[in-house]
């Protein structure tokens, strides 16, 4: 693992914990009312498929926008870590009372029901998690490599959906980060400030 990706992921992992719980509330309601901007910009009104995440390690709190996406009768689904190879996620849906599980790393996750899980090409949007992102559109996360192996073979091809945004903090912003060749980019990154397109 390169050095210097390390470094950024632990330094910017620490500014992110450090926002006040007020910082997180108002950066919450922010990103809420971005998606939906973002939704209603893609002048669709039927519902969709929304892979998201649960917050974790000052990440972008996404429960807000969960409510929302659930009462504008959108299907969401959470990450699952693949039960047996570990290494893929899964996107399994999640609804108000979904049984859950925390994973190997604490995080909750829907407890496994093969009949709840989306193809990664039936879901329309992917909000995924991230630690760094810089002003190109690469994609710095925690280090487990679970998107990247996830999303690779879809990268590949030509794909139409779903589309990838990742969601961040301002301050998770850096000029230029060292890329790696299974990096996949992202063409959408949403702040409580701004939406960003490539
Ligand atoms: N909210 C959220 N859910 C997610 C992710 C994420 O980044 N955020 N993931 C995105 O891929 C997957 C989980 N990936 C993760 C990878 C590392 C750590 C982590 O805390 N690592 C510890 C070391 C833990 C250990 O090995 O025991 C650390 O770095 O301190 C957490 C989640 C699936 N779910
Ligand atoms: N497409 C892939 N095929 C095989 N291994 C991969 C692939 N993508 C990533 N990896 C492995 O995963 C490890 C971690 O990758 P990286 O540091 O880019 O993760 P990350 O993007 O920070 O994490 P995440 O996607 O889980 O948020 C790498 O060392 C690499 O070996």
């Amino acid at each position: 693992m390169s050095n210097k990706r390390a470094k950024i992921r632990a330094e910017i992992r620490n500014t992110r914990k450090n926002l006040s719980n007020n910082q997180q509330i108002i950066a919450a309601q922010s990103l809420k009312m971005n998606f939906i901007q973002h939704l209603k910009s893609e002048k669709t009104t039927n519902s969709k498929h929304i892979a998201i995440y649960l917050s974790n390690d000052g990440e972008l709190d996404t429960s807000l926008l969960i409510k929302e996406l659930w009462s504008l009768n959108h299907t969401v689904y959470l990450p699952i870590i693949h039960p047996f190879n570990g290494a893929n996620l899964l996107f399994q849906r999640y609804e108000k009372n979904s049984p859950m599980r925390a994973n190997r790393y604490g995080i909750l996750e829907p407890k496994l029901n093969c009949s709840q899980i989306c193809p990664l090409p039936v879901l329309d949007y992917l909000l995924m998690p991230l630690v760094a992102f810089d002003k190109q559109g690469n994609r710095l996360g925690m280090g487990g490599g679970f998107y990247d192996r996830t999303l690779a073979r879809l990268h590949e091809q030509n794909w139409q959906k779903p589309q990838l945004i990742g969601l961040a903090h301002e301050c998770q912003k850096v000029e230029a980060l060292p890329i790696e060749s299974w990096d996949v980019p992202l063409k959408t990154i949403i702040t409580p400030d701004k939406t960003y397109c490539w």
